[in-house]
């Protein structure tokens, strides 16, 4: 009795195996070899050392269209997985690590499905802008049930052993440390005696009857966001899992065509745009020090520490409990530290109610919390952040304290939003000036993803390389970005607080009608109740600093722009009106009402704002205003570019999708511009914008938007085509 084995990781060099044509080759060759094997018995499918089976079609590949799953090309995977399924001699896949995807397409297509306990399955096409292509919605339902395969299909959130195990995805567990590779080879010895009939799971029939499949579909279909926002791929799956109803080759015929729709739509190419931009954001800009105390496997030893303990302090402070540190939360005044450490407290607990944390897990990080009113305390630690006031004085003085205190190897911090890195570095000796950057999270800094981690102009790359690693292993994702007003986020949203509020100034909407152009552009709110959440003081401050309200001694003077909108800081000074936090912003808020969130159309704001209108003003389409608001916004982008404040055009879209909520399915700012607008269209809009009002900076064309258009090169071709010469006196140029 023989088992042939098909080993992934030997035809790919990506861990994840992903299904490329190299691999998916391989397989169909090694399938060949096993039928005309007399001695052969079964098939064993396996990742191989890489320890996953696989993440799932290449989608690298998806750009040439036949390349997938079309028969019209040999190989493809929907031809391999009919291979497996129809193939005469039983197979097992032995799934450790991820079978997601076409991965998991390729396992259900098999006879028996082996795993360990860690594995992972689902089926996330969705997240790249797609749905199965290979079956996945038509076998799924067949052995999990309709409900549940919907489910996993729409959310594509992959499910662990134990519950794939519990819905019949899998055939078995591994136990007793034995490995998959050996359990799975028992298991195709055996399955070599028995029967294949019953084992093809195409050839089975869902449960459900085709009226509840219709239940079920139209609940899940009406929780969709619409056709043009993001809804697109999320239809056509529902749309193709209904088909499981239909005989298998029926049904994964209609799979395919939609998949094949989702594959050369807008919204899906905009997904795996920004899959990649992620990933490339990411990527290591140098070795960091292997030897970094940081860096090592288990950091419950290491100690860091967080000073301030504020809103965004204490959220800080969780992350780095979460990755497993000792972290001390400093805080000169007791009051705020026992709000930090209560903050967290509650945090931890609301964690454990919801099944988020293990009991254990929790205790650990509330043993590991160290809060402190002594900076005395933090002599040991390896890295400490600050979090305290955006205030220079404050925080200069909190450095020169740092230096004194802590090991010259630590690496000191700060979480600011947008004062100068290189101003703050100067309070710290000139030796720890290249351990000194700027790690930019965002509100609230436990749940948003992005950090932006600032470069000074004195911070070493190997600093900059060890902050993108620690970044990645506390769950965030990492944007390098070079020091200037704002860094790259705030900066470009210059435009997106000052112009919405200069609307309304002009006339052209109410505050709900301005906010519902960006919400239906698939914001998840719009620039106006944005500036509530975070508070309408934070921005009267900054205005404040910059000598822009009331003159005398600003800390950081700076030309006022001609073009001003008053009403934004009347609304603060005058109306006493801060945003939620103080139940009126731009809109009311009842605590009785959305738990004091949602917000209410005000009477108040709509009589102070006709203060400012003019007689005969005119209210305008929405697409006006998006123009107006979001080119500007763009164009900073470019500008960034331009000083290499930003390294590449993905990176901005990164900021953008994480810090902000620009919606995936337009890709990121940069993207749009480039693949849904435009160039031309922007830069022709832009000058426009520019003659009408020629006093605003931010309406002014980036020289290298004009450079794009006139190469008739997108931005993305500019730099991947390396036109750029890295010659920008910023951030790329030092790194
Ligand atoms: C008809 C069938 C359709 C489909 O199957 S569509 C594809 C469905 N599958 C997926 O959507 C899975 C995509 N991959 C992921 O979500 C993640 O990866 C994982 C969760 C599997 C692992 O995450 P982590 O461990 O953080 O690794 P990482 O940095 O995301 O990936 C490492 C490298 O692997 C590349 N990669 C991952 N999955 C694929 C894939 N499916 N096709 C092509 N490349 C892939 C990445 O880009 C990156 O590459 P670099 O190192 O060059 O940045």
């Amino acid at each position: 009795m023989t088992v042939h084995i098909i080993d992934f990781s030997r035809a790919s060099s990506n861990p994840l195996n992903p299904l490329g044509l190299n691999l998916r080759k391989h397989i169909w060759e090694e399938l060949d070899k096993a039928l005309n094997n007399e001695e052969v018995t079964s098939v064993l499918l396996t990742g191989g050392k890489s320890g996953n089976f696989s993440a799932g079609a290449d989608i690298k590949e998806f750009s040439q269209l036949d390349s997938v799953a079309t028969g019209t090309n040999v190989y493809s995977l929907v031809d391999v997985v009919d291979k497996i399924e129809n193939f005469s001699k039983p197979i097992v896949a032995a799934i450790s690590g991820v079978a997601l995807g076409g991965g998991l397409e390729v396992a259900l297509s098999s006879h028996y499905r082996i795993a360990n306990k860690s594995s992972k399955f689902g089926l996330p096409e969705v997240n790249v802008g797609v749905i199965p292509g290979a079956g996945g919605t038509q076998r799924l339902p067949r052995l999990v049930g309709f409900q549940t395969a919907l489910t996993m299909i729409l959310t594509g959130k992959p499910i662990k052993a134990e519950k794939a195990k519990q819905s019949g995805l899998v055939d078995h567990i591994t136990s007793n440390g034995e490995s998959v590779l050996t359990s799975g080879i028992k298991w195709a010895e055996w399955a070599a005696l028995m029967p294949l009939v019953g084992r093809r799971v195409g050839s089975l029939k869902i449960k459900e009857t085709v009226e509840e499949v219709e239940i079920i579909a139209s609940v899940a279909g009406k929780r969709l966001p619409p056709q043009n926002k993001g809804g697109q791929g999320l239809r056509a799956a529902i749309e193709a899992t209904k088909a499981c109803t239909k005989p298998i080759k029926e049904g994964c015929t209609v799979e395919l065509n939609l998949f094949l729709q989702t594959l050369a739509g807008e919204e899906g190419k905009a997904k795996r745009h920004a899959f990649f931009a992620v990933r490339k954001a990411q990527k290591p800009l140098g070795k960091p020090p292997s030897q970094h105390p940081l860096l090592q496997k288990s950091v419950a030893s290491e100690t860091v520490a967080v000073v301030g303990a504020g809103l965004m302090g204490s959220g800080i402070c969780m992350v780095l409990l979460q990755a497993g540190f000792t972290v001390y939360l400093v805080d000169v005044y007791k009051e705020s530290l026992d709000k930090g450490v209560a903050f967290l407290r509650g945090t931890i607990q609301s964690y454990v109610k919801r099944g988020r944390m293990t009991e254990e897990i929790a205790a650990k990080m509330l043993k590991s919390m160290k809060p402190t009113q002594k900076f005395e305390d933090l002599a040991a630690c390896s890295l400490v952040v600050e979090a305290v006031i955006e205030d220079m004085k404050i925080k200069k003085k909190i450095f020169s304290s740092l230096d004194k205190i802590t090991s010259p190897s630590c690496i000191i911090l700060s979480n600011t939003s947008t004062l100068d890195i290189d101003e703050m570095a100067s309070a710290v000796s000139p030796q720890r000036q290249s351990q000194f950057a700027g790690w930019h999270f965002f509100s609230p800094a436990h749940i948003m993803k992005l950090v932006e981690i600032v470069a000074g102009k004195a911070t070493s790359p190997a600093t900059i390389c060890v902050l993108q690693s620690l970044t990645r292993r506390i769950g965030k994702i990492g944007v390098v970005v070079g020091n200037c007003d704002g860094f790259v986020g705030n900066r470009m949203l210059i435009s997106y607080s000052a112009e919405t509020a200069l609307l309304l100034e002009e006339g052209a909407g109410s505050v709900p009608t301005i906010d519902k152009a960006f919400i239906n552009f698939g914001m998840a709110m719009g620039p106006l109740q944005m500036g509530d959440m975070a508070g309408l003081d934070i921005g009267y401050n900054i205005r404040k600093q910059r000598g822009w309200i009331g003159g005398g001694t600003a800390a950081r003077s700076m030309p006022k722009p001609a073009r001003y909108p008053e009403v934004a800081d009347v609304i603060v000074a005058d109306y006493k009106r801060l945003g939620q936090k103080s139940g009126k912003g731009w809109y009311d808020y009842d605590k009785n009402i959305g738990k004091g969130r949602k917000p209410l159309p005000s009477k108040e704001v709509d009589a102070l704002v006709r203060r400012y209108v003019k007689h005969g003003s005119k209210s305008l389409a929405e697409k006006e205003i998006i123009e107006r608001v979001l080119f500007p916004l763009v164009n900073e982008g470019f500008k960034c570019l331009e000083e290499g404040v930003a390294q590449q055009p993905s990176d901005i879209d990164v900021v953008y999708l994480y810090g902000y909520g620009w919606p995936v399915f337009h890709g990121g700012p940069m993207y749009w511009a480039d693949h849904q607008v435009g160039l031309e269209y922007m830069l022709s809009r832009l000058r426009t914008f520019a003659k009408q009002f020629p006093d605003t900076d931010y309406y002014q064309p980036s020289k290298l938007l004009e450079t794009c258009v006139t190469m008739q090169v997108t931005v993305e071709q500019y730099f991947e085509l390396g036109i750029n010469k890295r010659q920008t006196g910023g951030l790329v140029a030092k790194l």
